[in-house]
């Protein structure tokens, strides 16, 4: 179902926001720091009530569903990774399933699988390295199967090889039919898996397309000051700045 926001405004955070958003591809949310990206995120989610317009997941008001049916719908990853229980990874990953209702092991066991931290099922949360809390936090938006997957600043605590399993991974999702969209703070990340970039400054839309165009040089200098180019072949550029 298609995810959109009508002229989403949010106090000084977000100035009249509008975006229609396909499911089956992989958006990055792209912008300098306060640009409204983590706000835009929430608020997509249906976790930030916005001083005006509205998100409609379909033909849904999503401010209108029903708390239950929503979480089963959208899967969102914050951007701080904390766990405050101190449980066992399995038990934290398996909260996915909580909007179902259900006690099935095989999604938990897929995330646990695909987040490669099927051999820390039984750790406690408490004595995991940052990444590894990172992987255990996004294993659980995974185990809910959720329509859309909203994640802001995935990538960030994790190493490349693992960066690289969980953007297959979200890819492979996006191709079964969710959507993906991404807080993403490394342009090259945004520009070689998004299949469409937008880039927030300010509170409202700088840029909003393919890749190539979104993150053109020249928006990079009007909406980051910095003077960049790209080298490479498609969907393995590299980002040189000056
Ligand atoms: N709860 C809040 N109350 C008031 N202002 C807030 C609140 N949360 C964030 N802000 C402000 O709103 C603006 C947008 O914040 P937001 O977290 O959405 O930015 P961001 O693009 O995600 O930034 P970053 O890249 O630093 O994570 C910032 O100026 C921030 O200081």
């Amino acid at each position: 179902m298609i995810l959109s926001a009508h002229d989403l405004a949010v106090s000084e955070r977000l100035r009249e926001v509008s975006l229609e958003l396909e499911p089956g591809t992989i958006t990055a949310i792209c912008g300098p720091n306060g640009a409204g990206k983590s706000t835009l995120l929430e608020a997509l989610a249906g976790l930030l009530e916005p001083d005006r317009g509205h998100v409609m997941l379909g033909e849904a008001n999503l401010a209108e569903m029903l708390p239950r049916e929503r979480a089963k719908a959208m899967g969102y990853l914050p951007q701080a990774h904390e766990i405050v229980w101190d449980v066992p990874v399995r038990s934290i990953v398996a909260l996915g399933r909580m909007p179902h209702g259900d006690n099935r092991t095989e999604p938990v066991d897929v995330a646990l699988a695909a987040l490669d931290i099927a051999g820390l099922a039984d750790r406690r949360a408490q004595s995991l390295s940052g990444g590894e809390t990172a992987r255990v936090l996004l294993a659980r938006v995974l185990a809910g199967e959720p329509c859309w997957i909203l994640a802001d600043e995935p990538l960030a605590a994790l190493d490349l090889a693992h960066q690289l399993a969980l953007l297959r991974h979200l890819r492979a999702a996006a191709d079964a039919g969710a959507g993906v969209v991404l807080v993403l703070h490394d342009l090259a990340h945004a520009m070689n898996h998004a299949d469409r970039v937008v880039v927030l400054d300010r509170g409202g839309i700088a840029a909003d397309g393919v890749c190539e165009n979104a993150l053109d040089p020249q928006v990079i200098e009007r909406v980051w000051k910095v003077a960049a180019w790209w080298v490479g072949e498609p969907h393995h550029r590299a980002l040189i700045t000056r």
